[in-house]
Order: structure tokens, then C-alpha cells, then sequence
């Protein structure tokens, strides 16, 4: 069975006090609830993350980044290596977020060697995919989140893959407002749960949470959460406020 998730993404978002103040306020609000199944992560940018770990120490959150270098170290000035993350208290780093492969081109191929470097530190991983809407236009999209699993995926070992999170996240629905229906988001995760189970097995296939992101809200949350291949969200605008993005988590309750 596959632990559900809920990981906010605030992207490039809030100044340090901001930040300080939004995660008081969630993990506020969640500590009086009845301990709801779902894991909770925040991906921070990469300068809140020592700081934000050691605030969620002794708390049920995790605290991930939102990306990291694909090299291990050395002469790459402005990277962050994943080491680094995991010895600042990062337990997650996400990989492959479209804004990353459409702003910085990275390939499938950096996007593995991403994965590896992470996997190496002790980090997991939430790798994401998904399509344009003029691929899906085209009728293309599952033939193309195929290609980008097999692409940066195809080289993990089973024992890998166990600490490996995928994220479905439509191009079309990000930041758009316009979230894929659950019908839509149910049969892409059907698709991804499908080469995961031709690829790694049947264990693999089962017990991967596999997150759907775009445009989820406390209104539409329930809805997605509850499609038999949907695991769990990527949330990026609803977790930047509090209330809301504590209504998406308490979907799980
Ligand atoms: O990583 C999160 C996704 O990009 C979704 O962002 P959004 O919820 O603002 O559409």
C-alpha cells in the first residue's frame, strides 16, 4: 500500500520571516488534529531548509528541496549539492519540476543523474512528470509521461525505486487554476502505476506513492485524493496559505 502525501512546493516564494510565519501557523493548526495518515513535506528554498529542519525536529513533517546539482562536488559555482541538503536536515529533494525542465533544460539525462546524487546522500526523491497542453492536444501525453519515466527512471535498481515518490503535474494545470479532472489525473496515474509494475514489479507498483500536482485547493483536493491511483498532492499556490493547504492535508483525517 502506498503512504499518502501531501508536499507543498512554495517555489520562490516568502522572505525568511514569511516563511517562519507560514510554517507556525500550519504545523499549528495540524498538531491538534487527530493524527491524520498522510506524510506532510515542505519544499523550502534551499537557504530555509537548515532552519526549517531544525524547526520541524521534533515534529511529524519533513522538510525537502526543490531541486539539487546533478554533480557531487567541486567547481560548480552557485550549486547545491545534495550532500549538502542531507547534511543541513533535508530528508526529500524534488526532481525533474517542470519550471526546472522548461527554465533550465535540464534532460532526462541530467534529471537521472539528479536522482542518483540525491539517492547516494540518503535523500528521497519526488521526481516529477508530466505534459504540455499541446502535447495533450496532440493526444501524445501518455506516450510522453511514458518517455520521461523511462527516461530518467529506466536506470534504478528496485531498491532504489523504494525511495522514489513520482508526481503527475499536467504543464496545463500549474499555477493555472484549471486542475486536471480526477477522471484525467486517474488515468494518467493508472498509466505511471502500469510501467512501474512492467518495469520494477508488482511491489514497486504498489507501494509507490505517486502524487498528482496542479492547481489543487482545499475544493478540489478531496475529489483527486480519492482516485484509486492517486496518492496524495503536489500543492504549490494552496501552500502558501495556511488554512488551506491544512484543509488539503486534512483530506486525509
Ligand atoms: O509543485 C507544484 C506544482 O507545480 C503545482 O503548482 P500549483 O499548485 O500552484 O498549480
Amino acid at each position: 500500500m502506498a503512504q499518502k502525501i501531501v508536499a507543498a512546493n512554495w517555489k520562490m516564494n516568502l522572505n525568511f520571516q514569511e516563511a517562519n510565519t507560514l510554517i507556525s501557523e500550519v504545523t499549528n493548526i495540524l498538531k491538534d488534529e487527530k493524527r491524520n495518515t498522510a506524510e506532510v513535506i515542505f519544499a523550502v528554498p534551499f537557504v530555509y531548509v537548515y532552519h526549517l529542519s531544525n524547526f520541524l525536529k521534533t515534529q511529524p513533517f519533513a522538510v525537502a528541496a526543490q531541486n539539487c546539482s546533478e554533480h557531487e562536488k567541486g567547481a560548480y559555482t552557485g550549486e547545491i549539492s545534495a550532500q549538502m541538503l542531507a547534511s543541513v536536515g533535508a530528508k526529500w529533494v524534488i526532481v525533474g519540476h517542470s519550471e526546472r525542465r522548461l527554465y533550465y533544460h535540464e534532460t532526462y539525462r541530467i534529471i537521472a543523474e539528479k536522482i542518483q546524487r540525491a539517492l547516494q546522500a540518503g535523500l528521497k526523491v519526488i521526481f516529477c512528470c508530466g505534459e504540455s497542453l499541446e502535447i495533450r492536444n496532440k493526444n501524445e501525453h501518455i506516450a510522453y509521461v511514458q518517455n520521461q519515466l523511462e527516461g530518467s527512471l529506466a536506470e534504478l535498481s528496485v531498491e532504489q525505486m523504494k525511495n522514489i515518490v513520482i508526481a503527475y503535474e499536467p504543464v496545463w494545470a500549474i499555477g493555472t487554476g484549471k486542475n486536471a479532472t480526477a477522471e484525467q489525473a486517474q488515468e494518467m496515474h493508472a498509466v505511471i502505476r502500469a510501467y512501474l509494475k512492467k518495469k520494477f514489479g508488482s511491489e514497486i507498483a504498489q507501494n509507490t506513492s505517486i502524487l498528482y500536482g496542479g492547481s489543487v485547493n482545499a475544493q478540489n483536493a478531496k475529489s483527486l485524493f480519492s482516485c484509486p491511483d492517486v496518492d496524495g498532492g503536489l500543492v504549490g499556490g494552496a501552500s502558501l496559505k495556511a488554512r488551506e493547504f491544512a484543509e488539503i492535508v486534512k483530506v486525509y483525517n
